[in-house]
């Protein structure tokens, strides 16, 4: 195994953050230090050796920083190959450097800020960071390069474990993510500036679209055993999400479960009352608010109890005892998730050991505003998420009988579990819960007609119902065999130019119609 000897380091940090401990580990080997202007000077606060950059360079840091490192007694340092280079070096006075501890401006956080202007953006744009970076990583045969505060522990003990040696295996890995590192950078750069090229319009498509996630997990399969798959996290996943949350017990997450889990989250997130959303197969199949988790659950689960078996189920707030004991008691299934979970609830759920328990904490109030991606052959579709829903004073009713506020409530539960079924979606629901769904049919009277047949497989009258269609009727035959199964009121989003047909049909039969003017198809 290729070892390589630290002799020389050099470290020159945005976020000291960790940096003095190694620091004091890479002394305690003997390593001479080297160091820019404010890391040296935190350095030597902490009783640290440091000798000065400028003191190698012979030339002090000018033009307020601009340039500090960019010199060839430092690149020819990081460069220098000491098989063949050795005697150039010596010509001109270049002293290897083993080690480059790195990491950038905080460009990112910097533009994040509301008031954040170009200047301020250009002047945190990291120019010699990312210099030293590529030089180090390129070079990687003989020097390490650490941009990452995570992995300074790791290194500390390498170099304890090896008399202050580094492996081949361990250099290689550092300089891959290096250049991940810069590129990411760069990506960021680009992106910002477009931001200001552009003006505050969003959202903002680069004109090249790279983006970053961090490995997860790899998993054992795709959406089928034959198909590989790993889950990436955002760089900066927030909180309340699938992707941050802890999982307390079960079975790894499979890509399915991450799937399906996304979507009840996402859709429960939905409701302000105690609520509950079953799901298979990336539907709701079930849901329900309700005075407390567990009434809320009763009911979700009673509109479609069979599709429910091996479902994923998630709740809007702290799962308690009795709740999780009523789901043990009653049905399979794959992944709870919440924003957490009293210790009777996880006792309760500890008797089913495969059944993934995952707390995903407190949500943000506002909606994640992200982009959404899909892959088609050879491209990428990309669009903003789909977080905007109507609020009550931009409905529009058009028909002769307005919706009472009993029925408008009714509406408005409908509407927002409809936005979560997959196209064409039909949703039949009481007060404060779901009668029947029908997901992903090509025509949309298949979908009506197979929420139907859900409801009645339930023992659920649609009598009184409220109907939501994700997208508009095109014809009067939904609406007339709507009235045909006792629905009484209608959401949709309106826009058909049969749109007359429509409303005269509800006119007829006494049904209240509101249009949102928005569509939710989800595919
Ligand atoms: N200009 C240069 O030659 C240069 N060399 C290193 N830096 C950056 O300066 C920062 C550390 O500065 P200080 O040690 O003064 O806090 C690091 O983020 C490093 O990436 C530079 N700054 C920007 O380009």
């Amino acid at each position: 195994m290729n070892m390589q000897s630290i002799k020389r380091a050099l470290i020159s940090v945005s976020d000291k953050s960790g940096v003095a401990d190694l620091a004091r580990t890479l002394h305690s080997h003997g390593v001479e230090l080297l160091s820019t202007g404010g890391t040296a000077a935190m350095l030597r606060e902490e009783g640290l050796p440091v000798t000065d950059v400028a003191e190698v360079t012979g030339f002090p840091e000018i033009m307020g920083g601009r340039v500090k490192t960019l010199h060839p007694k430092i690149h020819g340092a990081l460069l220098g190959r000491r098989d063949q280079d050795e005697a150039v070096m010596a010509e001109h006075g270049i002293e290897a450097i083993d080690l480059l501890v790195v990491n950038l401006y905080p460009f990112e956080r910097t533009v994040a800020k509301p008031d954040c202007s170009l200047e301020e953006a250009i002047e945190n744009i990291d120019i010699g960071g990312p210099a030293m970076i590529r030089a180090a990583a390129k070079n990687h045969d003989r020097v390490t390069v650490v941009v990452n505060p995570g992995d300074y522990d790791a290194l500390s003990r390498e170099l304890d474990a090896q008399q202050g040696t580094v492996s081949a295996e361990t250099r290689f890995r550092l300089a891959i993510q290096a250049y991940g590192y810069t590129a990411r950078y760069d990506t960021a750069v680009t992106a910002a500036l477009e931001r200001f090229e552009q003006g505050d319009r969003a959202p903002v498509f680069p004109n090249q679209y790279a983006a970053s996630f961090r490995k997860r997990a790899d998993m054992r399969y795709g959406e089928n055993p034959h198909q590989a798959a790993a889950f990436y996290a955002d760089l900066r996943a927030p909180a309340g999400t699938i992707t941050t949350a802890v999982q307390h017990q079960g079975k790894p997450l499979s890509y399915n479960n991450v799937a399906d889990a996304d979507a009840a989250l996402e859709c429960v997130k939905s409701f302000e009352q105690p609520a509950c959303v079953i799901v298979k197969h990336g539907n709701p199949c079930g849901v329900a608010e309700g005075q407390d988790l567990v009434a809320a659950y009763d009911a979700a689960f009673a509109t479609d109890s069979t599709s429910a078996f091996g479902g994923i189920i998630a709740f809007n707030r702290e799962v308690d005892g009795p709740t999780a004991q009523a789901i043990v008691d009653r049905q399979f299934l794959e992944v709870i998730i919440a924003p957490s979970f009293q210790a009777d609830a996880l006792e309760a759920l500890s008797g089913k050991k495969n059944v993934r328990v995952m707390a995903c904490g407190q949500w943000p109030e506002a909606p994640l505003r992200q982009h959404d991606y899909r892959r088609v052959a050879g491209g990428l579709l990309v669009q903003d998420r789909d977080v905007d829903i109507v609020s009550p004073d931009q409905l529009q009713f058009p028909t002769r009988r307005q919706p009472e506020a009993a029925e408008l409530e009714k509406l408005m539960f409908a509407w927002k579990v409809a936005r979560f079924v997959k196209s064409n979606a039909i949703v039949y629901a009481g007060e404060g819960r779901t009668l029947g769904i029908g997901a992903g049919q090509m025509s949309r009277v298949d979908s009506a007609r197979i929420a139907a047949i859900k409801a009645e497989q339930a023992g659920l009258s649609l009598t009184g119902a409220a109907m939501a269609s994700d997208a508009f009727f095109p014809f009067r035959d939904g609406i007339d065999a709507a009235a045909e199964r006792g629905v009484k009121a209608v959401i949709q989003p309106g826009g058909s130019r049969r749109d007359d047909e429509v409303i005269a049909a509800a006119d007829e039969h006494g049904i209240a119609m509101v249009f949102t003017g928005m569509r939710h198809f989800r595919h």
